[in-house]
């Protein structure tokens, strides 16, 4: 059994490293931290967990956590960089969900989050965790960053059409929809039932931190810098992020469906839907998979993409756990085999 550490497992991707956890084979949690919980049971705090924890929240320990083989960092920006590098040095494995360790540059990296790079050392050797596309150097990382969730479903829905340079690779538009557990369980009014619900809008249309950490993948995958439009919105939903994703076709052909098809064949996690088809989230609801369509409407030069994952799973949790998967030489698909939930 892999001895597991958790950083932040009160929160909603805490939570559900938790839940998916409990069906692992091999895994153990032996630490769970939370400052504000110290000493709750977490079956007292998430009655969802009773029967398969006996643990306790703790307040985060380098100590207790570096008898762990993994630890994950389920915790806001600006913490793992501080405590992953002296794990790492104590040779645990350290995946963090948040965002200090995605992007390479760290001056923008530091323009988008407000801080400096306490740890540059280790962010020039952390591996980002797409699977899709870095599976070799996944499984020999030491520390892993997890991609966010509005870059998991909108990388893996323009990979194909820029890895083939079938696009404008300039004006690249992605309308990206998310629930409002994305914003974590932290109290904040735009979260409130009242503020939320029965209504739709987008945000941070001027600049959200996951365009740089997308704009960085695809430029990887396109081989020259991309340009992309990124709106994300709020939608009245708990879980779930729908893409909507278009670019402008070199040369209009036919063929999208079976260039998707062929380059995600191999791919446990994610599923190109028959021609026509329409992914929901709600298909995706609980499960660690990415449902993606393809469309070119009116056979134009406009390629439309759909690509749906569950922000908590395929977005963060699970993705995670397919990480730790690779690194650990386990099946990939351990702890992650079930289906969604609908309706
Ligand atoms: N929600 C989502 O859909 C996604 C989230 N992410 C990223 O994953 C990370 C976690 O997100 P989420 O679960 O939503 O966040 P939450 O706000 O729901 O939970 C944050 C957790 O971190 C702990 N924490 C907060 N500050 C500290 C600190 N300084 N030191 C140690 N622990 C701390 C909190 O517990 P306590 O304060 O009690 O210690 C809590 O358990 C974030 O970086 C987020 O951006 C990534 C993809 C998707
Ligand atoms: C709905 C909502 O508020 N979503 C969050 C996504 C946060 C997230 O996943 O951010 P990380 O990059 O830290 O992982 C947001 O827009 O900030």
């Amino acid at each position: 059994m892999i001895k597991v550490g958790i950083v932040g497992g009160t929160g909603y991707t805490g939570v559900e490293l938790l839940r998916l956890l409990a069906n692992h084979s091999g895994v153990s949690v032996e630490v769970i931290t939370s400052r504000s919980e110290e000493g709750v049971r977490i079956d007292d705090m998430y009655p969802n967990l009773r029967g398969h924890y006996d643990l306790q929240f703790t307040v985060p320990d380098v100590e207790a956590l570096s008898e762990c083989e993994a630890v994950f960092f389920a915790t806001p920006h600006g913490v793992a960089m501080k405590m992953a590098p002296e794990l790492v040095e104590r040779g645990v494995k350290v995946i963090d969900l948040g965002a200090d360790f995605r992007i390479k540059d760290l001056e923008l990296w530091s323009q988008w989050y407000g801080m400096e790079h306490t740890s540059p050392e280790l962010a020039a050797k952390a591996v980002y965790g797409l699977p899709e596309v870095n599976r070799e150097a996944i499984k020999g990382a030491q520390m892993l960053a997890c991609p966010g969730c509005y870059p998991t479903a909108t990388q893996l829905g323009f990979l194909p059409l820029i890895e083939n340079k079938l696009i404008d690779h300039r004006r690249l538009i992605a309308d990206v929809k998310s629930g409002v557990s994305g914003a974590g369980r932290g109290a904040n009014i735009g979260s409130l039932l009242c503020e939320s619900s029965e209504s739709m809008k987008a945000y941070a249309v001027a600049g959200h931190r996951h365009l740089p950490e997308i704009k960085q993948g695809l430029s990887e995958a396109a081989g020259r810098p991309v340009g992309l439009t990124f709106v994300p919105h709020l939608t009245p939903m708990i879980r779930g992020i729908h893409a909507t994703l278009y670019g402008k076709l070199k040369d209009p052909t036919d063929g999208l469906q079976e260039l998707f098809e062929a380059r995600y064949a191999d791919e446990p996690f994610v599923d190109v839907m028959p021609a026509g088809s329409h992914p929901e989230t709600r298909s995706v609801k609980g499960a660690n998979i990415c449902r993606i369509s393809v469309f070119r409407p009116q056979n134009d030069d406009t390629v439309v993409v759909l690509s749906a994952i569950d922000n908590l799973v395929k977005g963060a949790a699970g993705q995670a756990i397919q990480n730790m998967n690779i690194m650990f030489g386990l099946d990939e698909a351990e702890g992650l085999k079930h289906a969604g939930m609908m309706p």
